[in-house]
């Protein structure tokens, strides 16, 4: 696989297109504003933001991001048509996707055309975004379902006409990431000159590998959602894919990463899709230890059981008592509560701890810690 020293990924989030495209999710115009400020303000360096062609208010939309003035590029989502693009021109962005259905499947049964008419429709559309100055990427859909020689055509196509890059979409989901790295590499060998941007979805649980995966073999753009929101099982998820080129690709993506747990719980209420307490990266309680030989390994030294600090990602470390405890976590657990123990002590509480979180099917809460140390001095004095 490629060295991890290659030239800077651009992340392309896609919050505000694919997130939005999630059954159910409707952000508001307010919404939209804000997480597109937030995004923008971590340095996350284009954001995919709407689809013109959808209707007047969302161009008022896409209109009111392309006043924020950000820094991010703004790119919209295209169908390979001119009505679309002109849509997109009266929003004044200057980037466009322009989205192909790639595969022998699409083509034949959504688009009820040929390659040939694919390749007509490329050059059409190409041609008018860039008569018009746009940045453009091609949008391979279904890309990783397509037939590889066809997708080295597009691409040769869209460098030729002056397209900026060329999407790979696992528009379903279907890859793993030995298949994704093969075939991005053999894209990138085939048309060196053109980018290739990678868009990811979950559906096997593999999106952000697979992401990784694309990165590797030479991709230098990749489609992100703020907690991994999408069609279906949702995209590759920002915060795990800039916290895993940090950490275990050693790609530095040059995004702010500390603010990454309050725009995971602001976008979590703005698609009322609330963030699981175990999500990756940015889950309420993916830093809570509970087992007595990891709390006791954390209070040693937190690195002995956490990959990276929580406040990282703006998250906090919580030491919990309850079925699985040892006396480290339970002394330690006290002390916060302002309660010294000694290890004989909580070495004689641990058999009511677990009979406690036994019962109740949970950690202990402050109160029931309390109450447990009560019946102990009470117990001790009585002796
Ligand atoms: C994989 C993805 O996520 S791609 C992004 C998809 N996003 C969305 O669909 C969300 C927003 N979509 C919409 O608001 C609407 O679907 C619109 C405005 C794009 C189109 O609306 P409508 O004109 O009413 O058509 P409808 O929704 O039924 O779309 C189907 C048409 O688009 C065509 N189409 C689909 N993909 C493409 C493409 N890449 N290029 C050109 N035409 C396409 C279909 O062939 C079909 O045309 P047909 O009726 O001639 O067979
Ligand atoms: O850009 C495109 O062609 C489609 C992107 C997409 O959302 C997908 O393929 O899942």
């Amino acid at each position: 696989m490629e060295s991890a020293n290659q030239s800077k990924v651009i992340i392309d989030d896609t919050t505000l297109r694919d997130g939005e495209q999630t059954a159910g999710v409707v952000f508001s115009k307010r919404e939209k504003l804000a997480i597109a400020r937030l995004l923008d303000g971590i340095g996350v360096q284009e954001l995919e933001c709407g689809i013109p062609a959808m209707g007047e208010e969302e161009r008022d939309m896409v209109r009111s991001l392309v006043d924020l003035g950000l820094n991010a590029r703004l790119i919209t989502w295209n169908r390979a048509v001119i009505p679309d693009i002109e849509a997109s021109l009266a929003c004044g962005v200057g980037a466009v996707d322009i989205s192909l259905s790639v595969s022998d499947q699409m083509i034949a049964h959504k688009l009820h055309t040929s390659r040939v008419g694919v390749v007509e429709q490329l050059k059409r559309a190409l041609g008018f975004a860039k008569e018009h100055s746009l940045y453009v990427s091609v949008g391979g859909e279904d890309a990783s379902r397509a037939d590889l020689s066809f997708l080295a055509e597009l691409m040769e196509i869209t460098r030729a006409l002056g397209g900026d890059r060329f999407r790979f979409c696992d528009t379903l989901g279907i890859l793993d990431p030995f298949t994704m790295y093969e075939k991005v590499k053999a894209l990138r060998t085939a048309v060196p000159e053109l980018d290739i941007e990678v868009h990811t979805h979950n559906d096997l649980g593999m999106a952000t590998a697979n992401a990784i995966a694309g990165i590797k073999a030479g991709a230098r753009f990749v489609n992100t959602t703020v907690n991994g929101l999408g069609e279906r099982a949702g995209n590759a998820a920002l915060e795990e894919v800039v916290m895993a080129l940090k950490l275990a690709c050693g790609i530095d993506p040059a995004i702010d990463t500390h603010r990454f747990h309050e725009i995971s719980r602001f976008v979590g209420r703005a698609s009322q899709r609330p963030v699981p307490p175990w999500k990756a990266v940015v889950g309420e309680r993916v830093f809570s230890h509970e087992s007595g030989l990891h709390a006791d390994g954390v209070i040693k030294d937190s690195r002995n059981y956490e990959g990276f600090d929580p406040s990282e990602v703006g998250l906090r470390r919580h030491i919990v008592v309850g079925k699985h405890s040892g006396t480290s976590g339970l002394v330690e657990r006290y002390r916060e509560l302002g309660i010294e123990l000694s290890r004989d002590e909580a070495t004689s509480l641990m058999g009511a701890v677990r009979t406690m979180a036994q019962r109740v099917k949970r950690s202990l809460s402050d109160g029931e810690l309390r109450s447990l140390h009560d019946s102990m001095q009470l117990t001790l004095r009585a002796a």
